[in-house]
């Protein structure tokens, strides 16, 4: 294999492999005649451009080779698509058993709701983990109608499943536009830099309080930490399966939020008591005491609640609007009808 690899002129290697194009920039060799196959610019370099690096000439050809195949094998994960998740019940946590069997497809956004301590951020972490009665609701999740690989379950680096929670905090130092741009990079994006943009602007268009893409991602607040990792989640983010614990009105259009989300095609769970998500969902999930005690479908009365309900939010962000910009709210109110 290395030998293939190794016989390719060097500038077609750089031009059909972008990674290793990145890697021999990043490294600073020194760049070849156009004539040479990338072995024998290899066997041209100097000692030297080795042992700067830290390896051996002839390690080298095998290291870009692997690259390569790193590459090919992230992008044919990327490529093996979910177009249904299925969750087999377990049983409640006195160890009733649930009788059900849920499929969500791409493109659906389901609700759970149930009181405190009920069971919710378990379902989702059943689904994150895709349990295999080895979790202590004894659930099974199945990816396509079929049990999912070793390799599925335990990839950390081809992620089915990506779980907003609900603390966020960042580690790095790095301006938005610096880290998003990373992300993209990982992500393979054939324009990184323009990506990030589109994600900050997404973010921008989910928070009240706008940001700069220059200001650093420490800086930003709950709420503006929220929309950027949902707009991440929905361009960037390779997972088809979306796990919210809440999007609390910490600022963020959640409307948007959610129709950012679904619109990528994603499967999306959010845990919620929001009237205005759990009621935009097609169905709910009714977690008592662990287990899964019914499944709700969306009525049509509750559609027009919806609506109404809406109305009443936009009616209240307008007074919390005012009262942010230290106005008073003296005049008698009438509510939308
Ligand atoms: N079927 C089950 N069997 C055994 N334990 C369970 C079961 N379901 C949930 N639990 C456990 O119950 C506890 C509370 O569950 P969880 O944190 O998921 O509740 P929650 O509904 O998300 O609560 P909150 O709304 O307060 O965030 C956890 O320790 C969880 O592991």
């Amino acid at each position: 294999m290395s030998t293939a690899l190794g016989t390719l002129p060097l500038v077609e290697v750089l031009d059909r492999h972008p990674a290793v194009a990145d890697f021999v920039k990043v490294l600073g060799l020194p760049a070849a005649p156009a004539a040479l196959t990338l072995a024998q610019w290899l066997d041209e370099l100097p000692d030297e451009a080795f042992f700067d690096v830290g390896m051996e000439r002839g390690q080298m050809l095998d290291h870009l080779q692997r690259l390569v195949e790193e590459v090919r094998a992230m992008e044919s994960s990327a490529d093996a698509r979910i177009d249904s998740l299925t969750l087999i019940g377990g049983h409640d946590k006195q160890g009733r058993m649930e009788l059900v069997e849920l499929t969500f497809r791409a493109g659906d956004i389901v609700c759970i709701v149930g009181p405190t301590g009920s069971g919710k951020s378990r379902l989702l972490g059943d689904i994150e983990c895709l349990a295999q009665g080895d979790t202590p609701t004894g659930r099974r999740v199945l990816i396509n109608g079929r049990e999912p690989t070793q390799a599925r379950r335990y990839a950390p680096d081809r992620k089915m499943v990506a779980q907003l929670s609900q603390n966020m905090n960042f580690v790095v130092d790095l301006s938005v536009r610096e880290f998003i741009t990373m992300h993209a990079r990982c992500r393979m994006v054939v324009e990184p830099a323009g990506m990030a943009e589109t994600v900050i602007a997404c973010a921008n268009a989910l928070t009240g309080e706008k940001f700069a893409p220059e200001v650093s991602v420490t800086q930003l607040s709950g709420g503006q930490t929220r929309a950027l990792m949902i707009a991440d989640a929905a361009l960037l983010s390779a997972s088809p399966v979306v796990l919210i614990d809440e999007i609390e009105n910490a600022g963020v259009d959640r409307k948007r939020a959610l129709e950012l989300l679904a619109g990528g095609e994603k499967i999306v769970l959010i845990s919620t008591h929001d009237p205005l998500l759990a009621l935009r969902g097609a169905r709910r999930i009714v977690i008592r005491n662990g287990g899964i005690s019914e499944v709700i479908s969306t009525s049509e009365r509750e559609r027009a609640n919806l609506q109404r309900i809406e109305q009443i939010d936009a009616m209240l962000m307008g007074i919390r609007d005012r009262l942010r910009g230290g106005l008073r709210i003296e005049e008698e109110l009438e509510w939308p009808n």
